[in-house]
């Protein structure tokens, strides 16, 4: 009797000094800043890894852009949004990215004859494209002379950043990797949060705002959005970088549009320059350029958000009802007029 009275005093005793501990242990500074350094390392780690990567050769079906109702689809089957009209507030998906206070970086490409289509490009998008947002255009060009003096909104600035000239326009395309690697390199786009790189050859017809932010953005291409997988224009000798087997493939990504986080906008870039470079030091030329590395590093390093083809039509092409609005599109050219070569080198 007296031995379990003992006992209980001392199992109270314990039981007071652990709470008493406990408590301690919570309030004190030191413990939470253990915790708060444990909290940051995993918050850290996170946003390091924001690539949404999957493996090589995995089996799945091909993912549809158009649901059961005919609509493009809410979501890529890794849960990233696709952007469409109808599913985003404008108004309120601009408040929100007009509280960070951010800059949206743009390079454009206009090299050899494609100087030609500057003005209405820069015209179109200062009607269109993130309007009221602060905007840095870079426009890289081999003839600074003939870059056109456009009336640029408030807080939208533009630098001509000079480039050599290149004799073929398959060239002229595809170094547009490495010069958008060279240019985060250079420091030049720190002050700014996203970066896109457009095609010049091209018109905003319609909005272009802050739904289209993400930290990797890709647009799915106009002509194949209802093309079986095995049809798309990939990359198909293997001996390419870019090659894609028949088996694989979610959607078929514009080479048009690209753009992110200048961070996963930089790894893009270095990547599919370092596979240019194998492809060049081996003299293959994937089919379509450098669209041919953006869809391979696409396939494997899933966009965070995908853009629907209202934001990369083609002027070519008649508006199905599907699709709810044109926003940017490529208009129509004359590749005799514009390239200073004619054949493809395949
Ligand atoms: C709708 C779409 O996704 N179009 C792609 C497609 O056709 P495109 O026929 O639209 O290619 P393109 O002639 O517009 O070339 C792509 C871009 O490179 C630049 N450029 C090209 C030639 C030149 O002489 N000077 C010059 O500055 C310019 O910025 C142009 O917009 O294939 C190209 C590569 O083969 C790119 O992947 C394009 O993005
Ligand atoms: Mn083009």
């Amino acid at each position: 009797m007296k031995l379990q009275s003992v006992n209980a005093f001392l199992l109270m005793f314990a039981g007071t000094v652990v709470i008493g501990l406990f408590y301690l242990g919570v309030t004190s500074p030191s413990i939470r800043h253990i915790e708060q350094r444990f909290c940051l390392n995993i918050t850290k780690k996170s946003s390091e890894n924001v690539l949404l990567q999957s493996p090589q050769g995995l089996k799945y079906n091909q993912p549809s852009v158009l649901g059961p109702d005919g609509k493009v689809g809410p979501l890529a089957p890794w849960l990233a949004p696709i952007v469409s009209e109808g599913s985003f507030d404008p108004t309120l998906i601009d408040a929100i990215y007009k509280q960070q206070n951010i800059t949206v970086a743009t390079t454009i490409f206009a090299l050899g004859k494609y100087t030609v289509f500057l003005k209405d490009f820069l015209e179109s998008a200062e009607q269109h494209f993130f309007v009221g947002f602060r905007v840095h255009y870079y426009v890289f060009t081999d003839h600074p002379e003939q870059v056109p003096d456009v009336n640029l909104g408030e807080e939208h600035e533009l630098t001509v950043m000079t480039v050599n000239s290149s004799s073929r326009w398959q060239d002229m395309s595809l170094g547009r990797m490495k010069r958008l690697e060279m240019l985060i390199e250079s420091g030049l786009v720190n002050d700014a949060d996203y970066l896109f790189s457009l095609d010049v050859d091209t018109k905003f017809y319609g909005r272009w705002g802050a739904e289209t932010l993400g930290d990797l953005i890709g647009v799915i291409h106009a002509w194949y959005y209802y093309t079986p997988r095995e049809q798309f224009p990939y990359e198909r000798r293997p001996e390419s970088q870019a090659f894609i087997p028949y088996s694989e493939g979610d959607y078929y990504y514009g080479g048009a549009v690209l753009g992110g986080s200048v961070k996963c906008v930089y790894q893009l870039a270095k990547a599919c320059r370092e596979q240019l470079d194998i492809d060049a030091a081996k003299s293959i030329e994937a089919a379509w350029q450098e669209e041919s590395h953006l869809n391979k590093y696409f396939l494997y390093n899933k966009p965070s958000k995908l853009l629907s083809p209202e934001y990369s039509w083609d002027d070519k092409k008649s508006k199905p009802d599907q699709i709810k609005i044109i926003r940017y599109s490529h208009i129509p050219k004359n590749y005799a007029d514009v390239r200073p070569n004619k054949q493809k080198l395949l």
